[in-house]
């Protein structure tokens, strides 16, 4: 490749984080995410009081404080897990492939790095946001924050998106490697295994996203790799409205009157761990099962950056850039 040879840029994009622990850098945070009308299907005019005069009050201090519980070294989890994916990722394609990331929410932002790619001479650039499953909520929202960047510029770059992986063969292989792994280690053998998937708003789904249906086939196609049950559950609801379910939280309540007194959860849906599986399944989950009685809880990782995690995103990655990589 000669020095000014046009590159091409991947961009893994995952949904954000707050910049600190504390109320006001959740409440910057929860602003930006909540004022989306991909995420809130309320017409802003009745949203927005809402949202300024009693959600961004109230829900920032106690967000803080359960960020408080996760937040690592590096910063928030999801924010450093998805900048080691990035860079275990740097090199994986040859020379001319630049690898970045951002977030949808805070920082870094989409548009600024759609342009520092462009500025390092990416004429080229693979978005690829990291939901397996689809939805309106998650993906669409990062592609319109694409676009939105590409809609301000007279030079655009030719844009790609990876689409959803919720079926792919090696999307479930690197699932099941990584469970039957976790499952190795724990010091107990779980009477169920339980996946919970981030919730949607149930009107989503008679709308026509198909989020719902892609959980399932990927419940489905793990629970046959792994050759035993799964049970489906929805976790994080927000808002009076119905959710999809059944609730995790319901269901944890009770399994041990159920007689599953060892449970392991597994979160197929996130491409690393965060708030919702390190904390609202972590903390918050094994708190719910043991005081309905159950004896041993486990939350077993995310793909994250681990082998299993990074060499999907590869093989993903790599089909993606066949055609635009001129040598691959
Ligand atoms: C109506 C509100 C929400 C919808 C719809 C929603 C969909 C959705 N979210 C994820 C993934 C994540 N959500 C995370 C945090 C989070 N989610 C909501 C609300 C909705 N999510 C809130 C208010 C929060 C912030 C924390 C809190 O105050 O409870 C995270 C973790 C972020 C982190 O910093 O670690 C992820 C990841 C998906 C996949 C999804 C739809 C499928
Ligand atoms: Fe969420
Ligand atoms: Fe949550």
């Amino acid at each position: 490749m000669s020095i000014n040879a046009p590159r091409i840029g991947v961009l893994l994009v995952n949904l954000g984080t707050p910049d600190a622990p504390t109320a006001p850098a959740v409440r910057r945070y929860l602003r930006e995410f909540l004022s989306d009308p991909r995420v809130i299907e309320i017409p802003p005019w009745l949203w927005q009081p809402i949202l300024r005069g009693i959600i961004l009050t109230v829900r920032p201090r106690k967000s803080a404080r359960a960020y408080a519980e996760i937040w690592g070294a590096d910063g928030s989890p999801l924010a450093a897990i998805t900048r080691a994916q990035a860079a275990a990722l740097v090199g994986a394609f040859g020379p001319e492939v630049m690898v970045d990331y951002a977030m949808r929410y805070g920082q870094p932002a989409i548009g600024a790095r759609i342009a520092a790619l462009q500025a390092a001479g990416c004429d080229r650039i693979l978005i690829a946001p990291l939901y397996p499953q689809y939805c309106a909520a998650t993906t669409a929202a990062a592609t319109d924050a694409a676009y939105a960047a590409l809609a301000a510029m007279r030079v655009q770059p030719a844009l790609r998106v990876l689409p959803p992986y919720y079926a792919e063969p090696a999307y479930i292989a690197a699932l099941k490697a990584a469970t039957e792994r976790a499952l190795a280690a724990l010091p107990f053998t779980p009477d169920a295994l339980v996946a919970s998937f981030h919730g949607m708003p149930e009107r989503t789904r008679r709308l026509g996203d198909p989020y719902y249906d892609h959980c399932m086939t990927t419940a489905r196609l793990l629970s046959e790799a792994l050759g035993r049950p799964l049970t489906v559950t929805f976790q994080s609801r927000f808002g009076r409205a119905r959710w999809l379910e059944p609730a995790t939280d319901a269901t944890l309540a009770a399994l041990p009157q159920q007689g599953v007194r060892r449970v392991a959860l597994l979160t197929p849906g996130f491409a690393a761990d965060c708030l919702e599986t390190l904390e609202e399944l972590g903390i918050r989950g094994r708190e719910t099962f043991i005081a309905a009685g159950g004896s041993d809880f486990a939350c077993l990782p995310c793909l994250n950056a681990e082998a299993e995690g990074v060499e999907l995103l590869r093989h993903l990655l790599r089909r993606e850039l066949e055609g635009w990589t001129r040598a691959a």
